[in-house]
């Protein structure tokens, strides 16, 4: 078996499940990857089955898929491994000490998938890391699945690593949540395509209303706090869009090839136009007059100001000070809309995946781990490499060049620009094409 893996120094396990259905031949072909470097060779905790009692907790924004992921690790628990004991966590990190747990079967959970958000509920905030170990402790919890962002696996580290300092034995595995796909290392994460899919209902109410009146602008916001993964997704798939502005591209308004003047070249070829931009796109040029009262959320991210109300605002009163065009624009926030619903055929499949690894992961013993797919492997990643940085689009990199021939609207970047982004990107990867481990034994083999 030969695998590529695109960051630098990983080694790859190859691991086979010890398996409790051995006299299923499906299951024996299940297999996994181990992501890892030299110094963070996997922890292990092996349980028997009807010792398990796990528990599930959700964390952070809502995204299309919660309810699938937490189904699945209920039904895989308890079809899979036999795992009769799952609670679920009530309302995020603060439930563990602030609130009753809920007792999950396969049969409470068996709908569940089909409505959006989290049956257990989540929030910001809240990470008490002592009072939560002393929670899972006290309640005789051996087995905590974690889903949620970036600020959740750090969460998850923490617990995990105060779970090893008490020397307790019990599992913590993350299952990544992200609809904005920030999170690095993995291909992609659960939600995002229905993130992208949704948009798509915005983009063209925004199309329409435009197409229907005299220079139409739709102008569309979409999530995306520190990356335009979504908008640059839901501008690609629709083709209506004629200009998309994401966080890591930065734009201007007046002047020679800005904004305004790419508006008025638009409407004057086509006489309307639809705009589409990320929450977070921007926000170094609103003004102190936009800024909100706090700064920060509960878990200590930052507030945004909103990019789509106040963009929109300047194009009004850019054209209406010109006088020599009237234009129309209707302004569309799905944001809340779109992070609500249920997750897509393909998103349930995908998350279906993650949760039986998730599974399979806890129950051949090992903690300390995030699931994902990887070069599309499913496998399990330490949490420090999910939290050591942030997924972001790479503006001198091919798919937001194919987004600027696909929309024709100018990239607002000088070459200057492009060196500097350049000079930022990632080093080049390495893929290690001959390098193959086994998982019984933690070794790594070296292919001749
Ligand atoms: N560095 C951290 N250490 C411990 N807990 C954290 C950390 N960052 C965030 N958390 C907790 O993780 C939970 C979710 O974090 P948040 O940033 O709101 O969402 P997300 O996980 O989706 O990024 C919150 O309860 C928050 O308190
Ligand atoms: O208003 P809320 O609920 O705090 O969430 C808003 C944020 O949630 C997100 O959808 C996802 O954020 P998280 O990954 O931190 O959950 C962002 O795009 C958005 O800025």
């Amino acid at each position: 078996m030969f695998l590529t893996y695109p960051i630098t120094s990983p080694i790859f396990l190859f691991l086979t499940y010890p398996n409790p259905l051995q006299d299923n031949p499906a299951y024996s072909v299940v297999k996994q990857y181990f992501v890892h470097d030299d110094d963070t060779v996997p922890q292990k905790v092996y349980f028997e089955s009807d010792e398990v009692n796990a528990c599930i907790v959700t964390c952070g924004g809502l995204c299309p898929g919660l309810n699938t992921v937490i189904r699945e690790i209920v039904c895989g628990l308890n079809y899979m491994y036999g795992v009769k004991r799952v609670l679920g966590i009530d309302g995020g990190y603060r439930g563990f000490y602030a609130k009753n747990t809920i007792a999950l079967t396969p049969k409470s959970v068996n709908d569940i998938h089909k409505r959006g958000g989290t049956v257990l509920g989540t929030s910001r905030g809240g990470h008490d890391t002592s009072k939560i170990v002393d929670s899972i402790q006290d309640r005789g919890i051996n087995q905590v699945y974690i889903i949620g962002g970036d600020g959740t696996q750090k969460g998850a580290s923490v617990i995990f690593e105060e779970i090893r300092r008490r020397g307790l034995k019990v599992a913590v595995v993350g299952i990544p949540k992200t609809i904005d796909n920030d999170i690095p290392i993995i291909d992609k994460s659960f939600g995002f395509d229905t993130a992208v899919e949704e948009a798509q209902r915005a983009i063209n109410a925004a199309h329409v209303e435009s197409e229907s009146i005299e220079n139409g602008i739709g102008f569309v916001k979409l999530m995306g706090r520190y990356s335009g993964f979504i908008a640059m997704h839901a501008t690609l798939a629709s083709r209506d869009v004629d200009c998309c502005l994401i966080p890591e591209s930065p734009f201007y308004l007046e002047g020679p090839g800005g904004l305004f003047e790419y508006i008025e070249k638009r409407l004057k070829e086509n006489g309307h136009m639809v705009i589409v931009a990320a929450e977070g796109a921007g926000q170094e040029l609103l003004s102190d007059s936009m800024h909100s009262m706090a700064k920060e959320d509960a878990s200590g991210n930052k507030l945004l100001k909103d990019v789509g109300l106040w963009i929109s605002q300047k194009i009004k009163d850019h054209f209406a000070k010109q006088n020599r065009m009237t234009i129309n624009l209707k302004y569309i926030d799905p944001t809340y809309m779109i992070r609500a619903i249920p997750s897509i055929a393909s998103d349930n499949v995908y998350c279906t995946l993650l949760a039986q690894s998730s599974v399979h992961g806890a129950m051949a013993g090992y903690t300390g781990i995030t699931v994902g797919l990887v070069n599309g492997r499913h496998s399990y990643i330490p949490f420090h490499r999910i939290t050591e940085k942030r997924n972001k689009v790479v503006i001198t990199d091919r798919m937001w060049a194919r987004l600027l021939s696909s929309t024709n609207q100018p990239s607002f970047l000088s070459a200057k620009d492009v060196i500097e982004d350049k000079k930022e990107e990632e080093p080049p990867l390495q893929l290690l094409d001959d390098e193959v481990c086994s998982g019984d034994n933690n070794l790594v083999n070296k292919q001749n």
